[in-house]
């Protein structure tokens, strides 16, 4: 595809646009990392970057995300981070118990002998160069037995722009942004046939879309939808009297179980739509959105696993719920009980203190925050607690090898772990795929953010798996569970325009 300046322009104007020079200093990275991939005699990874002005960073992957097999969109509230990605330079895979160290040593690789060029963008939130994207299913053979989203999957994009998420209102306003094109390049690579692919993918994904207008009004078509719970509500119910059973009986201390709602509608669900409305509904949770292949894993989850920013360490333990009132009276009642209940207290706790225990392993200062704060969504609240250490001086940890020793959470999962797994294995009867899995990114220096991907569905065209469960101890009561479990539910249901 010949490349010309005005052949790259994005709706945004000034600052948006690719020119000869980017051309030219795009193609000298190629160029360098094939002499690079000739001399080592193995693939080499180029990054090219530059700064960037992009209106709502949504809209550019509504428009570009069909166009390749895989992107991924993230939306942080955390730092206000902003991560369009589309597309992919090398996929990185793992399986089995060691899949997320398959993963590490797969990006630590492919990052030692990386090839930059152009310019970084000043003043982003944390993250820097060609990041790992993608993630990791609640349980290692769950994807891999049933064939949906693999159990562990990130890659590095082609193309990914990193910004800020817009302020509520400034949706298409200009802002700064950063735009990286990667690209892994072989002793046989053409380099001019590579920079000239990721200036075309960079004008797909910067074009303007003369339909955008139009697919807004399209927003609700007269879509009908069948719903199966999957199990039913009464066998699930009956689940949870024995997980209490045997809670009693001393096997384990908590389990978290869930639950499917199978939807198939009469056509495909609008994604970006549903973005939409998950981000206008839910201020406060992160909403991420991962297209593989057929599939789409989206959700606007309250929870972080872990966070690594200039080695300082965030986790969260996020655990106990009660619902929102329908007064200010019924709302503070129920936060109430939330703050007061021995059992929730309990259940949270459970979550806090084996944050504690894993970081202490990689970092000093390791401090959560008391009391647990609560965090109100739109029909739920929940108790938190910010956990935070520092990476010890002589640690080598990252990321990728702190998501491995936490997850999944007693919040995800249950206490002790393997116990609870264990008769989750035996008897929830769910295929989770990604759902409590863990969602996120990491730069080459073991910075990165993963979200536990809660509230979240799996959609494959007009098929939609909605899930959501809770956290089980000794005096849980079925009735109770079950509703908290429709309460989560509610989000993604609307969401997806599901009535
Ligand atoms: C497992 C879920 O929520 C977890 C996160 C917050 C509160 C929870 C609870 O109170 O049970 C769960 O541990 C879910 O939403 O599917």
């Amino acid at each position: 595809m010949p490349f010309t300046s005005a052949s790259v322009m994005s709706p945004e104007g000034n600052g948006s646009s690719l020119g000869p020079a980017d051309h030219g200093s795009l193609l000298d990275t190629c160029e360098r990392a094939l002499g690079r991939a000739r001399g080592f005699q193995r693939p080499v990874l180029a990054s090219w970057s530059r700064p960037l002005d992009v209106g709502d960073p949504v809209s550019v992957w509504s428009r570009a995300r069909r166009s390749t097999q895989r992107s991924f969109l993230w939306q942080s509230p955390w730092d206000g981070g902003s991560l369009v990605a589309i597309g992919s330079a090398r996929a990185l895979r793992g399986r089995g118990e060691h899949r997320v160290r398959a993963v590490r040593d797969g990006w630590r690789t492919l990052v030692k002998d990386l090839v930059t060029g152009g310019d970084a963008a000043p003043g982003l939130p944390v993250g820097e160069g060609p990041l790992a994207i993608g993630g990791f299913s609640f349980r290692a053979e769950d994807a891999h037995e049933t064939g949906r989203l693999p159990d562990a999957l990130m890659w590095v994009p082609a193309l990914q722009i990193r910004s800020t998420v817009p302020v509520p209102g400034a949706e298409g306003r200009p802002m700064p942004a950063e735009l990286r094109l990667n690209a892994v390049l072989l002793h046989d690579s053409d380099p001019e046939q590579v920079a000239d692919s990721l200036v075309h993918l960079a004008r797909l994904c910067l074009t303007p879309d003369p339909d955008a207008g139009r697919r807004k009004r399209r927003d609700r078509p007269g879509r009908t939808c069948r719903s199966t719970e999957l199990p039913g509500a009464e066998a699930w119910k009956g689940l949870v009297r024995g997980a209490t059973d045997r809670i009693r009986a001393g096997e384990f201390e908590k389990v978290v179980l869930a639950r499917e709602v199978r939807v198939t509608a009469s056509a495909p669900f609008d994604l970006p739509a549903a973005v939409e409305r998950m981000r206008g509904a839910n201020p406060g949770t992160t909403v991420f959105a991962v297209d593989h292949e057929e599939y789409t894993f989206l959700g606007a989850t309250p929870e972080y696993l872990v966070q690594v920013g200039d080695r300082t360490v965030h986790a969260l333990g996020l655990a106990g719920t009660t619902p929102r009132g329908a007064t200010p009276e019924q709302d503070e009642a129920c936060e109430r009980e939330l703050v007061g209940s021995a059992k929730i207290q309990h259940e949270h706790e459970v979550v806090v203190s084996m944050l504690r225990d894993a970081l202490a392993d990689s970092c000093t200062d390791v401090t959560a925050e008391t009391p647990p704060q609560v965090v109100k969504l739109a029909n739920v609240q929940h108790l938190s607690t910010k956990v935070r250490g520092r990476l010890a001086e002589d640690s080598a940890a990252g990321v990728l090898d702190l998501v491995e020793a936490l997850h999944p959470t007693p919040a995800l999962g249950g206490h002790p772990r393997a116990q609870a797994l264990s008769w989750l294995a035996d008897n929830e009867g769910l295929d989770r795929s990604w759902y409590a899995g863990v969602v996120g990114w990491a730069d080459r220096s073991g910075q990165g953010q993963f979200a536990v991907a809660i509230r979240s569905a799996l959609l494959d065209g007009p098929t939609a798996s909605l899930y959501a469960g809770c956290g089980l101890v000794a005096d849980s009561d079925p009735e109770a569970e079950y509703a908290e479990t429709c309460a989560k539910l509610r989000p993604m249901m609307s969401a997806l325009g599901i009535e």
